[in-house]
């Protein structure tokens, strides 16, 4: 493994780019070459599944909204929330608490606020 040195490294108030560079920093924190390859893929990777998972967000939104112009064209409600608790309690069961904290946030993007 080669270790990136530089006694600049120790100049703790400097900042900015430059002084990134003469520490031995790039863009991914890494202070190593091999260390910052695996990152930049790794990143690649990541906004590749962000892209993917707004993609979806977009699709959930729109099947949505279609629910609900149904539900209130028929005279209905826009909100259903025994449906949303069953929505809360997949993304709880399956990611934790902050899996409730986004569903919550998905259900915002998809009937707007309550
Ligand atoms: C889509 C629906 O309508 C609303 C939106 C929901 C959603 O985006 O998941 C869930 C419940 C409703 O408040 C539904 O009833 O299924």
């Amino acid at each position: 493994m080669t270790v990136i040195t530089d006694a600049s490294a120790d100049r703790s108030s400097a900042s900015g780019p430059e002084a990134d560079r003469t520490a031995g920093l790039d863009a991914t924190g890494a202070r190593t070459p091999e260390a910052a390859g695996v990152i930049t893929d790794a990143r690649r990777r990541i906004d590749e599944l962000d892209d993917r998972i707004i993609g979806l967000i977009q699709e959930r939104m729109a099947v949505s909204a279609v629910i609900q112009q149904a539900r209130i064209a028929s005279g209905g409600r826009r909100v259903n929330l025994s449906r949303e608790n069953e929505i809360l309690s997949h993304y709880r069961d399956a990611l934790g608490k902050s899996g409730t904290t986004l569903a919550m946030t998905l259900l915002e993007l998809c009937r707007g606020k309550i």
